[in-house]
């Protein structure tokens, strides 16, 4: 880590002790490792708020990479719970725009010629700015109106710098935090790198629109912007400029306001369901309502793809859902999860009873599906059932999009539109005959299998079809000794590098094969090589096996 690095560990040290978590950073040596001895104030805001709350705030505080860290976190109902999602979902990365000097120098630099040589005009005011790009009207040479999204300069190396601070800060919070799991800080990380990586790289949101664009070839009424390819790069992207309102701005009557919901629905559904690449960010500032009841989607820099087996397990976990099936529900949620040992499915089951009986009392209709999915993440968070990364986007998605239905049309029975569609894809893999008493049938002959079974041993069916199952040897003391010898086999081979140096070092003193003057230089070299191997041995002999390890769950009950 360079210098510049462990300024910026100070930085985060010291802003977050003055949101509250000092105590953890303490308890994982960093402030002791800076060297720094003075306490900072929890600040007065800090005091009152909640966890979740600093949390948030503290992000906000580190600047665009964390934002961006806290923005992709809150996507992830599987790894966070509820109220730390509704949090960090408010991260706004609204910053101050960057002058047109630095527009106009970037997409030089980007496209490799000045800016009148490739746009008849660029609109000086910004339409929107955030962290990583600001987005301005523009006229092509050709006098086709497009928005041109410019990247911020230099974001890209901030950005890369912070990672190597947090992947570093990973490593020692897996040093020194009790809980271990599916869900490594490290892995975290290497997660989010790809993932703000993928952001980063318009060439990538490019792509990403190219299929859309295909995809939605047959479906008039979602209109997706064309890209200009000769004008776009890894740093600058150009559209086809969309003339619409923001669909959280329009002004509609009641009956455009059905015809739009069921566009949007259709729209959701097709992209789930047929093409597997559905939008992963579908908040309201993304859609705009355009002439005779069509829509625009925008912003392709986040999407989630879906294989055929998970569409199937999707459509088979909702008709589960539907039909309160809570061992149906446990089962394929362990299935295409990650547990990081045996959960304890039969308790899983009982808690998703628990929330199918409490949230889906009478009719479909009136399921509140955002706290539905909400809470049966929690549960998979308690279980410590890992859900991929893909069905928790699409979880995010779903509770953003039907937030949007329920006050574009809140009369529309969603579930009563999804059952055609659901119906469609599993008659493509299933006899159409077996379809003919209805879906629940179908949904019945998976049921029965799971509950001929006692649970235990169903779950070990389970592991064994998705490659989860192993045998465990575990003894407290094994793990001990194991760490022992570790330390042992460390001091050992420091301690032999030393005494090897210390000889060459007598060897070096006796035949002077490196002389410079009068001046034994490989001599010297020797005598600081053996005290600094000696000073190893001593100071991991003191320290070593010392470091405390904090538990974060029970700090965070502490701090409730
Ligand atoms: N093709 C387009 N036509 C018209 N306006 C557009 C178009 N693309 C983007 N915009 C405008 O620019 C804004 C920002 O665009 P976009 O969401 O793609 O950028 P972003 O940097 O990813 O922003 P954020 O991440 O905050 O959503 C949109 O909300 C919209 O107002």
């Amino acid at each position: 880590m360079i210098l510049q690095d462990l300024n910026r560990v100070r930085q985060i040290a010291v802003i977050a002790a003055k949101h509250g978590f000092g105590e953890l950073t303490d308890g994982a040596g960093l402030w002791r490792m800076l060297g720094r001895k003075e306490k900072v104030e929890v600040s007065p805001e800090a005091q009152r708020a909640s966890t979740a709350r600093r949390f948030r705030m503290l992000l906000s505080d580190l600047g665009p990479t964390f934002v961006k860290l806290g923005q992709i976190l809150s996507t992830r109902g599987d790894l966070l719970p509820a109220e730390y999602i509704e949090e960090l979902a408010m991260l706004q990365d609204q910053v101050d725009p960057i002058p047109l000097e630095q527009v106009y120098a970037q997409i030089r630099e980007s496209l490799g010629r000045d800016v009148p040589e490739l746009f008849a005009k660029i609109e000086p005011v910004p339409l929107a700015a955030a962290s990583i790009a600001q987005v301005h009207r523009a006229v092509t040479l050709t006098g086709d109106e497009v928005v041109v999204k410019v990247q911020r300069p230099g974001i890209s190396e901030r950005i890369d710098s912070d990672l190597t601070v947090l992947r570093s800060l990973a490593r020692l919070l897996e040093a020194v935090v009790e809980e271990t799991g599916v869900y490594t800080p490290t892995g975290i990380i290497d997660e989010f790198d790809r993932a703000i990586h993928e952001e980063l790289d318009f060439i990538n949101e490019a792509s990403n629109i190219r299929a859309f664009l295909a995809n939605h070839a047959e479906r008039p009424y979602l209109k997706i912007p064309r890209v200009y390819e000769e004008l776009s790069s890894r740093r600058v992207l150009t559209l086809e400029f969309i003339s619409g309102v923001k669909i959280s701005q329009a002004q509609l009557e009641q009956a455009d306001r059905e015809v739009l919901a069921r566009h949007l629905l259709d729209g959701s559904f097709r992209q789930l369901f047929e093409d597997g690449l559905f939008h992963g960010d579908p908040h309201p500032g993304n859609l705009l309502v355009l002439e005779g009841n069509r829509l625009a989607l925008l912003d392709f820099g986040v999407v989630g793809r879906l294989t055929k087996p998970m569409q199937e397990t999707l459509v088979m976990l909702c008709l589960a859902v539907a039909l309160k099936d809570s061992d149906s529900v446990a089962r394929l949620l362990y299935r295409v999860g990650v547990a990081d040992s045996r959960a304890n499915l039969a308790g899983f089951r009982n808690d998703i009873e628990a929330i199918l009986g409490q949230h889906l009392p009478t009719t479909l209709g009136e399921v509140d599906a955002q706290t539905l999915v909400r809470d049966l993440l929690d549960l998979a968070v308690k279980y410590r059932i890992r859900i991929p990364k893909e069905y928790a986007l699409l979880s995010r998605a779903s509770i953003s999009m039907e937030g949007m239905l329920r006050s574009l049309y809140p009369e529309m029975n969603i579930l009563e539109v999804a059952l055609p569609y659901a119906k469609e894809l599993l008659a493509g893999r299933y006899d159409p005959s077996q379809l003919q008493g209805g879906l629940m049938r179908t949904l019945l002959r998976f049921q029965s299998l799971a509950t001929d079974l006692p649970t235990q041993l169903s779950q070990i069916l389970l592991d064994l079809e998705s490659g989860k199952f192993s045998v465990t040897v575990r003894a407290e003391q094994f793990d001990r000794l194991n760490e022992n010898l570790r330390s042992a086999a460390v001091i050992a081979f420091v301690g032999l590098c030393a005494c090897g140096f210390i000889v060459g070092t007598f060897i070096a003193f006796a035949q002077k094969p490196w002389m410079y003057g009068n001046t034994p230089v490989l001599g010297i070299i020797g005598v600081a090589m053996s005290a600094a191997f000696f000073g190893a041995v001593f100071t991991w002999y003191l320290f070593g096996g010392r470091i405390r390890k904090v538990s974060v769950s029970r700090w965070l009950k502490k701090r409730k």
